[in-house]
């Protein structure tokens, strides 16, 4: 055998003593386990298969041994966070190309600048696996859309950045609560990304055939939002300090809060996670001990009886070697209802710890003898009979989950629409309807906050009618105070009621010309989008009769009956009161009160004669956002979907030459996006 071959066999040997070394180290680890938990190897042949996954049956107190060093408390808390700041600024919309087509011998190609992308949202989205907000970064920044090109090429939107939070997480701003996220999946849209810019093909008009203009994208949303859990963990473990809180959440679960013989160990709450065969997960909190007192602020205090109150069910941990220890017991439940009357009711078990120790088996009878709740006897040090622990965590987490299921039956309804006849109907539908198919088409969108409406048609509609939720009726009633200008009235020289198929104008406009705000009155309109359907003669002659009926003399009313539009309606105005030779320096304008402020810049582009001592007041039937839906104009659905297209206008209709550019409030545009997300249409 030469030298490199005997090298070789060396290794080998080797090798082979430093496996079978190994195995027999594993294999004496086994058998001291076994001893310990009941037989890992027993547990294949006993049909008493453990329930729970849980890692650690294994005492709590053998782990110190570990060559670990113990992380300090204040590491330990790193580990669950329950409240956080976070920075958002959503991404910005790419910038418009200018960039004209070009072609060999084609001199005069058009523009063919695209858009930019939009930029992109930032949403915070719930995720059940996620347990705390220590993941949360304090600052994100969306990404941005991409420019537009030449060819007409439209730069591409950019992706949504997504924030995942635990179950329970609660969105507030300035100390006010905008988002309650309850429920897997749920999303919240935190800031919008900025809209994209415009290329210049978007100005070609017949005026302009070479258009050099093209906008920058704009600016994503910018927030500083708060988040907090709600609910901290399914279920907290209550009890003196030194009762072994924090050594039987090791036993249960996979939490390593710190363990030592003095009271006050823990300092800051700890939230481990037990986890079942059937992947249920529950999360138990280990808090710090109360003492008596507590609720005065002694000890720890009041900030841990509130991580209690988050806590949907309690463990109240005794220690079992101390005398009488059902006093603990009634000492802790006198501390969490002066903290919150009704506190200690909450679904509980109790925990008789450290069964282990001398004394502890006379105390357990004693104690049950002087509650009439179930007692749990346990060992935190050994893991003895905390299956049964375990087992009961369950029970209480089943219960919590009927009781959560049947309170939010509400929120488990589906919302749509229902489109019929030009009115639009905001439907909830039950579970139950999803099988519904009495001979109709029923189409359901789940997660319609992110896709949009549904549409149904002709079903048995009439039981599913339902009151819009409060949070659309927040977003409309921003909207609408937007759109609404509230000017003050001036006498004037002549009041022109705007037509519409809202004849409470008419009414409006009449009432100013009989309180004598204006010795004339003149109505404008033929038929437009809402009462081309609905009358057959023009709006002028519709609201001629109202004001006649209120007793408006017919010599001091005007009409004109060609305008088909709110920017013809400004113009034909003109036209008509100039061939009547009828002064106009000032005038009061009167249309619905949602369409104040396009009528308003609307007329300070269309009307032809803008001096200086020209001066205009736009007004509207004195009637809130609750007043306003009626069988003639609609629902509230109506109106919201009114309202979404006219802020689209007082967007878009600057730039097409209509009417002058109004700045759009951050809080209206939130509006628009909400009520555009929760699947309301732009009329
Ligand atoms: N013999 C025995 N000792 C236990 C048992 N459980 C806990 N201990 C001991 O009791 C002492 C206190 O345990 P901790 O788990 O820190 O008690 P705690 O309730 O979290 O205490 P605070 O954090 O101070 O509120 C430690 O020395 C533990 O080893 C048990 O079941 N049997
Ligand atoms: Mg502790």
């Amino acid at each position: 055998m030469n030298h490199f071959a005997m090298l070789t066999t060396f290794a080998k040997v080797q090798t082979r003593i430093r496996l079978v070394q190994e195995m027999i180290r594993i294999f004496a680890n086994v058998k001291l386990t076994n001893k310990l938990t009941g037989s890992w190897l027993a547990t294949r042949e006993t049909p008493l298969i453990r329930t729970v996954a849980t890692s650690c049956l294994v005492c709590a107190k053998s782990r110190e041994i570990s060559q670990k060093k113990e992380l300090s408390e204040k590491k330990l808390t790193r580990h669950f966070v329950d409240h956080r700041n976070v920075k958002l600024q959503a991404g910005a919309g790419g910038k418009g190309a200018c960039t004209f087509h070009s072609e060999p011998r084609k001199e005069w190609g058009g523009p063919d600048g695209g858009n930019g992308g939009d930029g992109g949202n930032i949403i915070i989205k719930v995720d059940r696996q996620v347990k705390s907000l220590a993941q949360v970064d304090p600052v994100y920044k969306g990404e941005d859309g991409d420019s537009g090109g030449s060819k007409n090429c439209y730069g591409r939107n950019a992706g949504s950045t997504y924030i995942a939070v635990p179950l329970g997480t609660v969105v507030k701003e300035q100390g006010n609560t905008v988002a309650d996220l309850s429920q897997h999946g749920q999303e919240y849209v935190a800031a919008f990304g900025g809209a994209g810019g415009k290329g210049n093909r978007f100005f070609l008009s017949n005026e302009n055939r070479a258009p050099m203009t093209a906008t920058p994208g704009e600016r994503g949303q910018e927030r500083v939002l708060h988040l907090e859990l709600r609910t901290m963990a399914h279920a907290g473990l209550v009890g003196f300090p030194n009762a072994g809180k924090s050594s039987l959440l090791r036993a249960i679960s996979n939490a390593r809060p710190a363990v030592a013989a003095y009271p006050f160990t823990t300092l800051n709450p700890h939230v481990g996670i037990v986890k079942y065969r059937d992947h249920e997960q529950v999360a138990v909190a280990d808090i710090p001990g109360i003492i008596r007192g507590a609720h005065l602020n002694r000890g720890l205090g009041i900030s841990f009886l509130r991580h209690i109150e988050r806590c949907r069910f309690l463990l109240f941990v005794l220690d079992l070697s101390t005398p009488e220890p059902w006093t603990q017991l009634q000492y802790l439940r006198y501390e969490l209802d002066q903290y919150e009357s009704g506190l200690s009711l909450r679904p509980h078990a109790i925990v008789a710890n450290k069964m282990d120790l001398p004394g502890s088996k006379a105390n357990l009878e004693a104690l049950r003898s002087h509650v009439d709740h179930r007692v749990i006897p346990v060992s935190a040090l050994t893991g003895q009979n905390t299956e049964e622990l375990i087992l009961h965590l369950r029970e209480l987490y089943d219960g919590y989950l009927q009781t959560e299921i049947q309170g939010s039956g509400e929120d488990k309804l589906i919302r749509c629409f229902l489109v019929k006849k030009n009115c639009v109907f905001e439907l909830a539908f039950d579970l139950c309807c999803w099988d519904h198919t009495d001979g109709c088409l029923l189409c359901v969108v789940a997660d319609w906050t992110s896709k949009g409406c549904a549409y149904c048609w002709d079903t048995c509609w009439c039981q599913h009618v339902r009151r819009m939720d409060n949070e659309s009726d927040k977003w409309a009633g921003v909207l609408w105070e937007y759109l609404c200008l509230h000017q003050p009235l001036e006498k004037s020289d002549v009041i022109i009621g705007l037509g519409c198929h809202d004849v409470r104008v008419a009414e409006r406009s009449a009432a100013l010309f009989l309180e004598g705000w204006a010795p004339w009155l003149l109505f404008t309109g033929y038929l437009g989008k809402q009462t081309a359907d609905v009358w057959t003669r023009p709006e002028a002659d519709v609201f001629l009769d109202v004001a006649l009926k209120m007793g408006v003399p017919r010599e001091n009313i005007l009409l004109e009956t060609k305008a088909t539009n709110t920017g013809e309606n400004i113009c034909f105005s003109y036209r008509i009161l100039k061939e009547n030779n009828i002064p106009a320096r000032k005038l009061i304008l009167v249309q619905q009160p949602f369409m104040e402020r396009r009528v308003f810049a609307t007329f300070l582009r269309q009307w032809p004669d803008q001096g200086d001592n020209m001066h205009t007041i736009v007004t509207s039937p004195e009637i809130g956002i609750s007043g306003y839906p009626n069988p003639t104009v609609g629902t509230t659905a109506d109106l919201i979907m009114r309202m979404l297209g006219v802020l689209e206008r007082i967007r878009d209709y600057p730039q097409k030459g209509f009417q002058v550019e109004q700045e759009i409030t951050h809080s209206a545009l939130t509006a628009y996006h909400w009520l555009l997300q929760a699947g309301y249409i732009p009329k």
